[in-house]
């Protein structure tokens, strides 16, 4: 429809879901492998380019690849500090990064210092002026099972509490065939009690019904990806109604999908479906560095694959704000900034449209 690709740059975003490690840029991925020659690691091995598309597998063997390039608190307080300038570049006003914390033996890196290290990178980016919100959410890898699981809660509520508001929630991620996500219940419901966020992926590959449905239950805060909660996706009414009632938005991520190929094409994207209930639907990018993608890109594919008029993707973009995970003082002040940008921005977007 149109491909006035400075609207989707200047249009004030708001990103809720970004793997910190799925993120790296080339810049980042080229200074990181000058720092290891001797693992052999080519960029090739840690994106997917334009056009390309990789199994689920293939996809979740990227992130080996990348975990050994990022093993110590250098290289993560590089790439936290990187991923935030990126995302603040790209007009991000507010930033939900999500990370899995790790422990590397050889290292001597803890999940405890990986954890303080991302805190830094974000104090650091605040201290330099970078204009961008950020906060944390603590990733739980579902491959990891209970006992890992509930290790991170506890260490999510610690960073809670002394982090000054910056951790705000946790993360269910890692490779959805893997792993029940019903033994994790325990520990997310006790993070759901302590006052932590929880944004769950959910249904991003099909026949988990059952799990999804135990997870809606908690409830949610929010839904990542949903691909296949509705029932045209072998989903059901039930589990519909559910994310419904309970207005819980869904974190979509076009190009992820696409590529990872869950869903076959961005017309037939589960996007579609919700965004004609008029549900909340959040645009995100997933892991930009993986998927050779931006925000801006995921906001210009949403309009051009569904016919979104500038209007249509400001509203879009502004209704994210209601969805983050910090509390109402930090809506307010984005929604000022959303308001004061409006005029310049959009009357020009609508006459070129
Ligand atoms: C394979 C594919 C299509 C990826 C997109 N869908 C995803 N689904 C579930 N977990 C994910 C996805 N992308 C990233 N992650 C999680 O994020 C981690 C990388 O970021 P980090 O190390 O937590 O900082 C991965 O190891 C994985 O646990
Ligand atoms: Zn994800």
């Amino acid at each position: 429809m149109d491909d006035n690709a400075e609207f989707y740059k200047d249009l004030p975003k708001v990103e809720l879901h970004a793997h910190l490690n799925g993120s790296v840029s080339v810049q980042t991925m080229e200074k990181l492998i000058r720092r290891k020659p001797h693992l052999n690691i080519e960029h090739s091995m840690t994106a997917i380019g334009k056009g390309q598309r990789r199994t689920l597998d293939e996809c979740f063997e990227v992130f080996k690849v990348i975990h050994k390039l990022v093993d110590t608190e250098e290289d993560i307080l590089m790439v936290a500090t990187d991923v935030i300038k990126e995302f603040a570049a790209d007009n991000v006003k507010y930033l939900e990064l999500r990370s899995t914390p790790r422990e590397e033996n050889h290292t001597g890196l803890t999940k405890k210092s990986y954890i303080e290290t991302v805190i830094e990178a974000i104090q650091q980016c605040k201290n330099e002026g970078v204009d961008i919100d950020v906060r944390f959410l603590v990733a739980i890898d579902r491959r990891n099972g209970a006992e890992v699981a509930m290790e991170t809660v506890k260490l999510a509520e610690e960073f809670m509490l002394s982090s000054g508001g910056l951790v705000v929630g946790i993360d269910l991620s890692g490779d959805p065939t893997v792993g029940d996500g019903r033994c994790l219940l325990p520990a997310l419901q006790r993070a759901r009690n302590s006052g932590l966020k929880l944004s769950l992926h959910m249904s991003e590959v099909p026949s988990q019904l059952e799990e999804s449905e135990l997870l809606l239950n908690l409830p949610p805060d929010r839904i990542g990806h949903g691909t296949f909660l509705h029932p045209e996706m072998g989903g059901s009414q039930s589990l519909v109604d559910r994310a419904v009632k309970g207005r819980i938005p869904l974190e979509i991520c076009l190009t992820s999908n696409v590529k990872g190929q869950t869903v076959p094409s961005y017309s037939q994207h589960h996007l579609r479906y919700w965004y004609q209930l008029g549900h909340p639907c959040v645009i995100c990018t997933d892991d930009k560095g993986v998927f050779c993608t931006d925000l801006s890109q995921e906001y210009q594919l949403a309009a051009s694959t569904f016919g979104l008029r500038p209007d249509a993707v400001w509203t879009l973009s502004e209704r994210a704000v209601d969805c983050i995970f910090a509390g109402d003082e930090v809506k307010q002040q984005l929604r000022q900034k959303w308001t004061e940008l409006k005029p310049g921005l959009l009357q020009g977007a609508e006459l070129q449209a």
